[in-house]
């Protein structure tokens, strides 16, 4: 790793560092009672938090804001699914104190959200967990899914391209210095980024469904996807 690698590393990792899902809401996934209505709340409470914390460890990504600002957007509102699935796979993985996570699994399974997606959702979480991602994989892997230049609406993709690239190449460096044992281990990374691609359209569902069903979001839940 050069020496310029290594500090896009650290900056990449403190950015997503600086961030984490309040206490107070991981708090009140114990608390509260079992309604769906109030499991739905709690899952609003999550996403939009879990928005903002995206927001800005995407604002601390070297570079990003030096692109054009719609393209900013543009890159923002395309990743903000496949983002938020990341950290919560992550987070639902590793960071939960002991029996939060079935708590939080229990929750989504009772809030509404139909089983067609929930399936996928959790063999996703199962997936992410399987891999044992270090801080820094995590870190990288989140910033290579904003920075992907093909989302839609985006104006000047060489520019996007340019400042995933050195992320790619990192990563690819940083899985074989991590697992030596394990040469594929960069191809199965990416591989959940496809499945992460998958997501996106069950996500969708998931928001019509709520919305016909008269369910409130957040003001950032609806900016950021257009509900
Ligand atoms: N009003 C909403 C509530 C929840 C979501 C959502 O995407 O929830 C995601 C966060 C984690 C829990 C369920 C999924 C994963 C979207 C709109």
């Amino acid at each position: 790793i050069t020496k310029e690698q290594d500090a896009l590393m650290k900056l990449i990792v403190e950015a997503y560092n600086k961030h984490q899902i309040p206490q107070d809401v991981a708090k009140k996934l114990l608390q509260e009672q079992y309604s769906t209505e109030e499991n739905f709340l709690l899952l609003t409470e999550i996403a939009t938090s879990q928005v903002q914390v995206l927001v800005e460890f995407t604002k601390n990504i070297p570079g990003f804001l030096s692109l054009d600002h719609e393209d900013q957007i543009a890159l923002l509102k395309g990743s903000a699914v496949e983002a938020m699935f990341l950290r919560s796979a992550q987070v639902f993985s590793r960071k939960m104190p002991e029996g939060h996570s079935e708590v939080l699994e229990e929750r989504i399974r009772k809030s509404g959200i139909s089983e067609e997606f929930i399936t996928p959702l959790f063999n996703f979480y199962k997936s992410v967990g399987e891999l044992h991602m270090v801080l820094e994989e995590q870190a990288l892997l989140t910033a290579i899914t904003i920075l992907t230049p093909d989302r839609p609406f985006v104006k000047d993709q060489p520019a996007v391209e340019r400042l995933q690239e050195p992320m790619v190449e990192l990563l690819k460096k940083l899985c074989v210095l991590q697992h030596p044992q394990e040469p594929q281990y960069f191809a199965r990374l990416l591989g959940r980024l496809t499945e992460l691609r998958t997501l996106n359209h069950y996500h969708a569902e998931m928001l019509t469904s709520w919305r016909v069903n008269d369910h409130k979001f957040t003001p950032l839940l609806c900016e950021i996807w257009d509900v």
